[in-house]
């Protein structure tokens, strides 16, 4: 397996723009790109240096400016971990690497030579298999665009800019086609999705907070064919103040959290993987949603809906009022119902071991490796490492012959939009000879259609198919529920649980069902929960907790340490009901949405969705 990685598939002559002096030794591996100096006169820089294919988003080729150089250039693009200054912590940066070909006379020839390293680089950079007698007939990916949909009023209103400034430049410097739709107003984002012609996009990247996630997520549940839809591949970049989703994602997939979010969320859009999603069916007796990140009721849903009114503040909305609510806290009386995973053994009953949770520790990343094409992470986990991501590969196979929709192969297109910019760290050092807007005739033409699609959409997953046991109301048609799921777990609302669930009832100071590790910014709630794990993580605390003790429970969460305490539940289930006593008190959120406080219960789908990231 070594051997393959680390296989020889081209190797050239090239030089190091902007220098014609000295020559390298370039050559590609499925690990990456490794280039030594190979002029006899020059002793300086004789070491082998190397790229890591984990690390590279993309590769252009390029033409000097210059109509009498015959040099064909190509210019790769990584965001290798370095270490930040006065910190021990490593977030990517942006490099470029320029070489030049120039063993023919004829810039035809060493164009063709370029091209040809592109076009494996590039699909190396996604993950693709390469086979060595591929290598010379291997073209770019096919191409789909991404759907942008941007909300100009999440966050504190800079999702649009934070688009253009920092995404759109990396979505170009890995030829990814893209089509930019601002949203207008609330529920927009649902519009779009029911009506969307899904076979003409790769995915839909939401960038705004969880909010529009979960507007497109219902979106495409609202369609007639919902089963197929809900599979379309949804991606996201934090342009909210909370960004649960992103903050996952990331943690994830072992990309730092918390800093250079945008930076590192789009490096993963980047890889072009799609990965299964649980979903929780959610039903209130009026109405029924799909939800992929929370229910929350009691003190995290006050946190979450009463900090609006400090939008302004950002992230810092959620801390500031937790601890208000910290100081003045409520308690809310109800029932919690739970259908859970395994046996439940109630808190009190348990020897509890402190310090022993598997959480992924993801601002230690000690050191990475490259396999399958995808950068692997090595984290500290107490004393042990371990390892991530690397059996990461793309979900959906392109030759599947489930693919439902239709592949569009579009034209080649040189960007028109790549800026000047984008070349400065090779033009600081130049006289601005490359020219990458330049067309080059003819030349490669049907290698140079492009794709930013590895994957697609699979056939829909059979869970969702109708369950004659599911409770009959909802399938009567009188159900307010649309479209009828099969829940087979759920009771109908006005109906008891079946008596294999456990019921606590009494006075909660909070209440939250989770299927993500992360809810908000270092709000690392389910420190072991995963995007596919099957399972609702249910946490609750009961109320008759000092503030002192209720201070320390959040302020352990940022570490997911909270879960240690012994007046946190933590219970992995299948499916849950919660019944608050009183309606009138109390805010209850799904998905951070605020909902008429109701009697609510939900239902896990394993793998229902697909999302953007790296597992
Ligand atoms: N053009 C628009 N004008 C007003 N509201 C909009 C517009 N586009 C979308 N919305 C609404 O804005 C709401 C908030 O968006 P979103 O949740 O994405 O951001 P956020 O609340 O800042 O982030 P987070 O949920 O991560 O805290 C969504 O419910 C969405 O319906």
């Amino acid at each position: 397996m070594a051997s393959k990685k680390s296989e020889q598939l081209l190797f050239g002559t090239f030089s190091l723009y902007p220098r014609t002096r000295p020559s390298y030794r370039v050559s590609l591996s499925r690990m990456g790109i490794s280039y030594t100096n190979i002029d006899e006169d020059d002793e300086k820089d004789q070491c082998v240096k190397h790229i890591n294919m984990g690390d590279v988003v993309g590769c252009r080729c390029r033409r000097s400016k210059m109509a009498d150089d015959s040099t064909a250039y190509l210019t790769i693009y990584a965001y290798p971990f370095r270490k930040r200054t006065m910190s021990s912590r490593s977030t990517r940066i942006r490099m470029d690497f320029t070489f030049g070909c120039n063993a023919s006379s004829s810039f035809d020839d060493n164009f063709r030579t370029c091209a040809k390293w592109r076009n494996v680089v590039t699909r190396l950079a996604r993950g693709q298999e390469v086979a060595k007698e591929e290598v010379e007939t291997c073209t770019l990916p096919e191409s789909k665009r991404l759907l942008i949909l941007i909300n100009p009023h999440s966050g504190p209103g800079k999702a649009q800019q934070i688009f253009e400034k920092e995404v759109a430049p990396m979505l170009n410097e890995a030829n990814t086609d893209y089509e930019v739709k601002i949203t207008e107003h609330a529920g927009h984002a649902t519009e779009i999705m029911v009506s969307l012609d899904l076979s003409q996009w790769y995915a839909v990247i939401i960038v705004s907070g969880d909010g529009l996630i979960y507007e497109a997520i219902n979106g495409l549940m609202k369609r007639p064919d919902w089963e197929r839809a809900i599979q379309f591949p949804v991606g996201c970049l934090p342009g909210g103040s909370g960004n649960a989703l992103c903050w996952t994602i990331n943690y994830l997939a072992g990309e730092p959290v918390g800093e250079e979010m945008v930076l590192h969320s789009t490096f993963i859009l980047l890889k072009h993987r799609v990965i299964p999603m649980d979903l929780v069916v959610i039903q209130l007796p009026t109405m029924q949603v799909f939800s992929f990140l929370s229910v929350a009721w009691g003190m995290i849903a006050d946190i979450d809906y009463e900090s609006e009114k400090l939008r302004a503040f950002g992230a810092a909305r959620f801390t500031i009022y937790a601890l208000i609510r910290i100081l003045r806290p409520r308690s809310y009386k109800g029932e919690l119902a739970f259908l859970p995973k395994g046996h439940y053994t109630p808190k009190t009953q348990q020897t509890i071991a402190k310090n022993t949770i598997r959480r992924l520790a993801s601002r230690e990343a000690a050191g990475s490796v490259c396999e399958n094409g995808v950068i692997g992470t090595y984290r500290t986990i107490s004393q042990d490492s371990e390892r991530l991501r690397s059996a990461s590969v793309p979900v959906m196979p392109m030759s599947s012959s489930k693919h439902q929709y239709a592949r569009d192969n579009l034209g080649m297109v040189f960007d028109e939009t790549v800026k000047d910019e984008n070349l400065s760290d090779v033009n600081a050092h130049s006289s601005g000879h490359l020219d990458e807007n330049k067309e080059v005739n003819g030349i490669g033409a049907s290698n140079m259609s492009y794709d930013t699609e590895i994957g697609g959409a699979n056939g829909p997953v059979n869970h969702l198919k109708s369950n004659d046991s599911q409770d009959s109301s909802q399938a009567s048609g009188s159900s307010p529920y649309s479209p009828n799921v099969s829940c087979s777990l759920l009771p109908p609302l006005d109906k008891p649980v079946p008596s294999n669930w456990v019921k606590v009832s009494g006075d909660f100071i909070t209440v939250l069902a989770t299927y993500q590790p992360y809810l908000g910014p270092d709000n690392l709630f389910a420190p072991d929960a995963r995007l596919n794990d099957g399972c609702i993580h249910l946490l609750f605390i009961r109320s008759g907790i000092t503030k002192k003790t209720l201070l320390d429970i959040f302020l352990s969460i940022d570490e997911g340490n909270h879960i240690n305490s012994p007046f946190v539940e933590y219970v992995k289930v299948s499916a849950f009901r919660l019944t608050p006593d009183d309606l009138s008190v109390g805010n209850l959120m799904v998905d951070g949405e605020h909902v008429d406080m109701a009697p609510v219960q939900g239902q896990i789908f394993p793998q229902m969705g697909r999302i953007m990231g790296i597992q």
